[in-house]
């Protein structure tokens, strides 16, 4: 048991009977850690002296061994069970969130509404408007021409909660304080959800109320579980035919399974859409005026009626199989209070056993302040989400970061942008407060780095400020830095994890059209890099040209058609590649030596292993397992090396090389002819002979693609992929639309989307994401051989 622990332990033994203790425990909590202070006379009821010297003596002692083992710890321990109460008062009013959701499900509109209901904004502007403005968090042109979100954008906004006074009941305001990241639906530029959920502590996750829960909705649902991210649901879209909320709700605990449960009920659906009925406080709310900015308060419609106490009562029931407060209350058979479901709510959404379900219309200007209120009322402050880093002073110890401004600065640069006025970092303070002009360490490199400047990012306009505090999101100038790195203040060696970063999975040449370009070409590839760990950049040592690759065709052509328009370089590029996979099916020995011993300084390396397959296709392993010393460490180091330059060229294909194991057991070394690259070339050679010879095979990307069209179309859509050999998993036909799973190979779907809209007269949409890695069809591997083969044969001969 960690020290801390055995020390509030010590302390929380039944309690003394005696005069005294209440002083003598009022002397320790003011001099104790504050995480092992007495907590409530109710817990710690005095019984006698001398069980209660004995206590303090054991606690003393285990604060000392706490100490002593992790001092770090304790105090951070401490803290969190103990924060000020004037640090707790600030971060209660602040919240952090993102909004997440499939492509189109109304993010970037949702968005606009809460900043012109939070004063930030002064007109609404829509996605595709026809006023051609463009919405507030769609900033690039690119995006405003083509009405989907590319990058997420960062901005912040304080929402005015009317809160009844606990006392008299009366109404009063109460300011949050709301930073909150608009993310992109399109799966290629899932990189921008990824980094901004990993230092997000709450999200709202949207949903169509059409669609319910869709392709992209299940993979920000993953993305959420990856970084414990608690959401609260608002369904969007009641002003569209067809509009359904319940679907969403049943989707969201039978496909994302979880718990959720509707805290509102519809009045009025499609275009008599009107306004919700707050379930928790049976009344109906309506969003009125031009742009929906007046709430006004209602009864709950009497034909509502019905509907809402069975709804009110799922709630009441979802929460109970969640919630221990609920479930006594529940079987007590007793209704719980408003209070107690509002706080069951919050206590089950933060630790992630629930999402409640809002609804509304961001289009229609309805019913977007509720939600609003339930960010407040549901999503988590910094200082109630658990934030860790490792200590790398104390062998990569888990420390827990406090939001306090007081304690040592920790911060985590999770996104980088390129703007007129030089690099633009993002950080999230996750301890301490950042200063202008301050110094920071970059714990990757050790560097110490001064910060210029400091601002508020509201899209693409900046407000400057001279200090960050605790528990905010910023972004910093001058400071040079890769995504995804940790600045500490000097003192303290933490790191935190960085962001899971997927695989690209297609790639293309690319050159300018005219070589004076190259300059520009140069900095555009250099500063996408930088910006978008998705975003890979290699020469082909064989071809000699410039490959990128992404996570789809579209990721890509965004990138080319920024180079024309920012950079203002014409580029020609080659035909989409797929990128494979090698691999081998059996063990296959090898002995071989390296021998160039032609008088003057020669080549000599032995190498005798085997090779074999993992077993699962995933890391390439090396292992040595020489005895006896016939080649030396330095040497081992250098067929390590070989190994891996092996693996990212396969011998079938140049393509990178996935679940293959390597051991050389054995050896031999010349006296003086031996060398580290004689190994290392040694090493490459072995590996090429016994790749070929150990039956390789050519894995390809499979895509798990979700088609969804008008029902008079699915003929049509099941013909194409029949075409492409695709696996058809799943359909779901729905009254209107249907929508279909399959896993299609990503070299079969090169062109799909013209020839989707050809068969389903523009109605049919798809969305396509990395699933797996699969062998090849044993044809389309020859033929990629065989192209590889003629491909090299023709450099050669040049
Ligand atoms: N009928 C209706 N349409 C909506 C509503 N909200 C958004 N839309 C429309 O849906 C389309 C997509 O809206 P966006 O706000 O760009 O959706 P998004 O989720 O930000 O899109 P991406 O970031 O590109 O995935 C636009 O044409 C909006 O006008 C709504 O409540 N009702």
């Amino acid at each position: 048991m960690r020290a801390t622990a055995l020390a509030r332990n010590a302390l929380r033994q039944p309690a003394l009977r005696s005069a005294e203790w209440a002083a003598c425990r009022r002397s320790f909590a003011s001099s104790a850690p504050p995480s092992i202070r007495p907590q409530t006379s109710s817990k710690l009821a005095p019984r006698t002296a001398q069980w209660q010297s004995c206590r303090w003596q054991s606690a003393a002692a285990a604060i000392q061994e706490a100490a002593a083992h992790d001092p770090t710890n304790l105090t951070q321990d401490a803290i969190v069970e103990n924060l000020d109460p004037k640090e707790a008062a600030r971060l209660d009013k602040v919240r952090n969130i993102g909004i997440a959701a499939h492509i189109d499900s109304g993010k970037t509109t949702a968005t606009e509404r809460v900043l012109f209901y939070t004063g930030r904004i002064k007109d609404i502007h829509e996605v595709r408007g026809k006023d051609a403005v463009g919405a507030k968090m769609d900033s690039m042109d690119l995006e405003r021409e083509k009405g989907i979100t590319i990058q997420s954008a960062a901005t912040f906004c304080d929402w005015i909660k009317k809160t009844p006074d606990p006392v008299t009941g009366e109404l009063k305001d109460e300011k949050y304080h709301i930073n909150l990241i608009d993310t992109p639906g399109h799966i290629d530029f899932t990189i921008e959800v990824e980094r901004a959920l990993r230092v997000l502590d709450g999200a709202v996750m949207i949903l169509c109320a059409v669609s319910g829960v869709q392709s992209q909705t299940v993979t920000v649902d993953r993305q959420m579980k990856r970084y414990n991210v608690p959401r609260i649901s608002f369904v969007n879209k009641m002003d569209r035919a067809g509009a359904n909320p319940w679907k969403a709700v049943e989707g969201i605990n039978q496909k994302l399974k979880i718990p959720a449960a509707a805290v509102q009920i519809p009045i009025g659906a499609e275009n008599e859409f009107k306004g919700v009925v707050d379930l928790i406080r049976m009344k109906a709310i309506y969003s009125e005026g031009e742009n929906g900015e007046i709430v006004r308060e209602d009864e709950c419609p009497a034909d509502l009626k019905s509907l809402a106490e069975e709804k009110r009562a799922l709630l009441i029931e979802t929460l109970a199989d969640v919630d221990e407060n609920i479930a006594e209350i529940f079987l007590d058979e007793r209704t719980p209070s408003p209070d107690e479901i509002k706080a069951a709510i919050r206590r089950a959404t933060i630790s992630l056993k629930f999402s409640p379900v809002l609804m509304g219309s961001a289009l229609a200007d309805k019913s977007v302040q509720p939600m609003l209120d339930a960010v407040v009322d549901y999503l988590p402050n910094p200082a109630e989400v658990e934030n860790l880093a490792l200590d790398r002073k104390r062998s990569e110890t888990p420390v827990k970061l406090v939001s306090y401004n007081s304690l040592p600065f920790v911060g985590l640069a999770f996104k980088l942008e390129e703007s007129n006025f030089g690099q633009l970092t993002y950080i999230r303070v996750y301890q301490g407060s950042l200063k202008k002009g301050a110094n920071v360490f970059n714990a990757r490199t050790g560097q110490k780095v001064k910060v210029p400047r400091i601002v508020r990012m509201h899209s693409n306009e900046m407000e400057e400020v001279q200090e960050i505090g605790a528990g905010e999101i910023c972004a910093v100038f001058g400071v040079d830095c890769a995504s995804g790195d940790t600045f500490t203040e000097g003192g303290l060696g933490y790191s935190m994890n960085s962001m899971f970063v997927p695989d690209a999975v297609i790639s293309l040449s690319i050159a300018p059209k005219n070589t004076k370009d190259t300059p520009n070409f140069s900095k555009a590839i250099s500063r996408f890099q930088r910006e978008d760990p998705t975003f890979r950049v290699h020469n082909d040592s064989e071809s000699g040209e410039t490959i990128i690759s992404g996570m789809g065709e579209l990721h890509l052509s965004i990138y080319v058609e920024r180079m024309k328009r920012e950079y203002k370089v014409e580029v020609v590029t080659g035909q989409p590649q797929v990128a494979y996979r090698e691999t081998i099916q059996s063990r296959v020995p090898f002995d071989h030596t390296l021998k160039k011993q032609t008088g003057g300084a020669g080549d000599f390396a032995r190498v005798v292993g085997f090779m074999e397959p993992t077993g699962q296709l995933g890391e390439n392993e090396f292992e040595q397992a020489i005895t006896g010393g016939t080649i030396s460490e330095k040497f081992l180091l250098a067929c390590d090396k070989g190994f891996n330059a092996s693996c990212m060229n396969g011998p079938l294909l140049g393509h990178k090389v996935m679940g293959t194991y390597m051991q050389i057991n054995d050896g031999a070394t010349h006296m003086t002819d031996s060398s580290e690259l004689a190994f290392k070339n040694a090493t490459q050679q072995a590996f090429r002979k016994a790749f070929l010879a150990a039956s390789p095979q050519v894995l390809e990307p499979l895509m798990k693609t979700v088609i969804n069209a008008p029902n008079e179309f699915q003929g049509n859509i099941v013909g194409l992929l029949n075409k492409r050999n695709a696996t058809i998993n799943d359909t779901e036909i729905g009254a209107e639309d249907f929508t279909l799973t399959a896993d299609c190979s990503l070299n079969s779907m090169f062109g799909f989307s013209s020839q989707l809209r050809a068969a389903t007269q523009g109605k049919g949409e798809f969305s396509m994401e990395f699933s797996h890695y699969a062998p090849a069809p044993m044809q389309l591997q020859k033929e990629l051989v065989a192209k590889h083969e003629k491909e090299r044969a023709e450099k050669n001969k040049k």
